[in-house]
């Protein structure tokens, strides 16, 4: 396949929006119309404290996860199923390796404007310095800025947007995506077993990937209870792996219609499930019986789907007094992949939840569009009368 169809350019664009960084530089109390969010949306005042719930969602250890532990592996399967987020300790990942590379991160956001805006998105692309998901003059906007670069393959990174003016930009993206990379296989290696298969299976299912990633800058806010830094969304990649800050809180999952925050662990990696997992890897519980029911072909995947993993609406908020960094690595599918559920695993009992669609489509889809929690899996592969 030819590099040229792999630079991003066709997932689709953002409008241009200003730097709230600079707003909030310019004038920290300043809060135009356009960033305070609807009344249904705003993060009310409970959600701000860290409720004992937040403590409950799943800590793997990512060492006995690799050394096949089942209990480990049982945990997995159960954050998976119940939560669709859960944070690794002891992944491997050296400290080293994630102090650069976030440090990195906030080197860029230090630079000056004129500095940050030679990698600013260009008219027709998704990766570089600006926002997402932006698509009408009228949207809501996000207390955020953002810079979105394609990491790995190698060959299809649109160096341009790298920042060549921090001389260590490079050299800490480069070490912290392969470690990502690695973590990210590992997981999905693990899920595989779950389902069944070999440790392989899923991988031989989805195939090449790419991986992304998206480094958000919040800035503080004075008034964090009517904006939001992230609006809330799923993630429309297979896995994704977020470094937060560790101290400054921020990010909130929906769980049972409640919105619960994600305490930072100093140094741990919060991993969730995007929507082609939900879409790919979801079975019924006869499929545990070790049969191996998923068929893969070229460009066509048939997973047995009954919607046990989901992908989780999440968003984060702001901090009055101070920014917060956080660094979401996503693992998605090679462009031309066909996602949906496998005919042979459709019958009377386990109706058909999702339709096909290739997944350059989807992410179009769902690029080119405000994120709206799961509207945009709803709207396209869901099928409508499925009763979950
Ligand atoms: O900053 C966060 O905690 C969440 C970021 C996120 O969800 C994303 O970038 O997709
Ligand atoms: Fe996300």
């Amino acid at each position: 396949m030819g590099s040229e169809e792999y630079k991003g350019s066709d997932w689709g664009k953002s409008l241009p929006v200003p730097s709230v960084q600079e707003l909030v530089r310019n004038d920290p109390r300043l809060l135009p119309q356009r960033y305070i969010q609807l009344h249904t949306d705003r993060p009310v005042a409970p959600d701000m404290a860290m409720t004992p719930s937040s403590s409950d969602i799943p800590i793997l250890d990512f060492a006995l996860l690799a050394k096949g532990d089942q209990d480990e592996t049982r945990k997995l399967d159960l954050a998976c199923k119940e939560w669709g987020f859960f944070q690794i300790i002891n992944h491997g990942v050296p400290e080293e390796v994630l102090l650069k590379m976030k440090a990195a991160i906030a080197e860029f956001f230090e630079l000056p404007l004129e500095e940050k805006n030679k990698y600013v998105q260009a008219g027709n692309d998704f990766q570089g310095y600006g926002q997402g998901y932006v698509a009408s003059e009228e949207q809501k906007l996000d207390w955020c800025d953002v810079l979105f670069l394609i990491t790995l393959p190698h060959e299809i990174r649109n160096l341009k947007y790298w920042a060549d003016t921090i001389p260590s930009f490079k050299d800490a993206i480069e070490r912290y995506s392969k470690e990502a990379q690695k973590v990210a296989e590992e997981i999905c290696a693990n899920i595989s077993l779950l389902m069944g298969m070999d440790k392989d299976g899923l991988q031989r299912s989805y195939g090449n990937t790419k991986q992304a990633m998206r480094m958000n800058y919040y800035p503080p806010c004075s008034r964090p209870d009517l904006v939001l830094g992230i609006n809330r969304h799923s993630d429309p990649d297979i896995i994704t792996l977020l470094l937060q800050d560790d101290e400054i809180p921020g990010l909130q999952i929906k769980h049972k219609d409640e919105w619960i925050p994600v305490k930072p662990i100093r140094n741990a990696i919060v991993v969730n499930v995007g929507d082609v997992m939900e879409v790919l890897v979801q079975f019924n519980s006869i499929d545990v019986l070790g049969l191996n029911l998923v068929y893969h072909s070229v460009l066509f995947v048939q997973i047995l789907s009954n919607g046990m993993y989901k992908s989780i609406e999440h968003r984060a908020i702001t901090d009055e007094s101070k920014a917060r960094l956080s660094l979401a690595t996503f693992m998605f599918p090679y462009d031309e992949l066909e996602i949906g559920p496998m005919e042979c695993a459709v019958d009377d009992h386990r109706p058909r939840m999702y339709g096909n669609m290739k997944y350059l489509d989807y992410l179009r889809y769902t690029l080119g569009r405000k994120m709206e929690g799961k509207a945009h899996l709803d709207n396209t592969l869901k099928i409508k009368s499925s009763s979950s």
